[in-house]
């Protein structure tokens, strides 16, 4: 079933743009491009793409908070602004930024009154707390009011207050930004947890692609509000190229590393004791049993490819973007005048 249907998806904002030493000019600017994205119930879905990108604007438009310029858009079958209050019970949404907590309550009292808010059944309430409860750990700080919570405790507190009505889709807006370790894993166990059981669909941007390599599987990035990659994260190895590297370390030395039938060399070290094979066609085992029949192999280790690395050359490559064509005076100019009005 589609949760999320949009097309042709398009925002422009009026912005001011310096054109000579005193003067300026207003310009219309596509924060959002023309995206088109149908996402399937369960879905676990990353969302990136560099600053600037379109993703918060996308994601307001799907939430209902901004109207779309253009486009067609439905979630859960509604259309986000039009039926703004009737989506807000099938959506939950975590906005790292924004609370939807009340700062001088303690969070016990903030889920209580969602559940008003909400109105949810008293039971089903209590189930969805309990669960948050355990999967969150939040016993230790239910009964302090929200403004003494760290961040960590806090972010814990917002996920669970958008899941109380029991949301179809969950939009999360940078949702581990600046948690530290031990909390940035409860809140990827959490979710990861709430994507496997499979009723909710959740939306995720981040700037941290180690919660969408643990996360998702799908992902779509956007670059100057135009998708620019929708597929997984093996598809986007695939298409520029990256790929698993076996590397073996040598009792002794090799002044000439074998070639193997479907990998490529990548590296040597200066000593001759370690090398890099990319898997190209090969599997692990054939470049393993290849190499133990040439050397005397001391360890061996295969090392997945760099999910940063890959994405940053998708961000830099502006022959992939057409969406970059601007120019670079004209994005300059903007970046000197961004007072704008919606
Ligand atoms: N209210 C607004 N008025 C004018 N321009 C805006 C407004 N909101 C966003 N923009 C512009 O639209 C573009 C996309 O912004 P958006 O916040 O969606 O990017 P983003 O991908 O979420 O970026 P980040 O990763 O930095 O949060 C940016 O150039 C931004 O300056």
């Amino acid at each position: 079933m589609t949760v999320i249907d949009a097309r042709g998806l398009r925002k422009e904002f009026t912005v001011r743009v310096k054109t000579g030493r005193l003067r300026r000019e207003r310009r219309v600017r596509a924060a959002v491009d023309g995206i088109d994205l149908r996402v399937e119930r369960g879905e676990m879905l990353g969302y990136i793409g560099p600053n600037g990108a379109g993703k918060s604007t996308t994601l307001k438009m799907l939430t209902g908070v901004l109207m779309p310029s253009a486009g067609e858009v439905r979630v859960c079958g509604l259309r986000p602004v039009a039926q703004r209050t009737r989506l807000a019970l099938r959506i939950g949404v975590v906005f790292g930024q924004r609370s939807q907590l009340w700062w001088d309550l303690p969070l016990r009292e903030s889920f209580d009154l969602l559940r008003h808010v909400y109105r949810v059944p008293a039971a089903e309430h209590a189930a969805r707390l309990r669960r948050c409860r355990d999967l969150l750990d939040l016993d230790g700080f239910l009964d302090v009011p929200v403004r003494q919570l760290s961040l960590g405790q806090r972010m814990r507190g917002e996920l669970t207050a958008a899941l109380l009505h029991g949301p179809e889709v969950l939009f999360l807006d940078e949702p581990t930004i600046g948690l530290d370790v031990v909390s940035r894993q409860a809140v990827r166990g959490f979710l990861g947890e709430l994507g496997r059981a499979g009723d909710t669909t959740l939306v995720l941007t981040t700037h941290d692609l180690a919660d969408i390599e643990r996360l998702c599987r799908r992902l779509v990035v956007v670059d100057h509000g135009r998708v620019v990659h929708d597929g997984s994260i093996a598809q986007l190895h695939h298409r520029y190229g990256s790929r698993r590297l076996v590397v073996a370390d040598l009792d002794a030395p090799m002044v000439e590393p074998p070639a193997l039938p479907g990998a490529r060399l990548h590296q040597v070290t200066a000593d001759g004791r370690r090398l890099a094979y990319a898997l190209e066609s090969a599997g692990v085992a054939e470049v393993v049993a290849g190499l133990a029949g040439l050397a005397s192999l001391r360890d061996i280790s295969v090392v997945e490819p760099d999910i940063e690395e890959v994405v940053a050359r998708l961000y830099r490559s502006p022959a992939e973007n057409p969406a970059q064509d601007r120019t670079a005076d004209e994005r300059a100019a903007e970046d000197e005048a961004p007072a704008a009005t919606a």
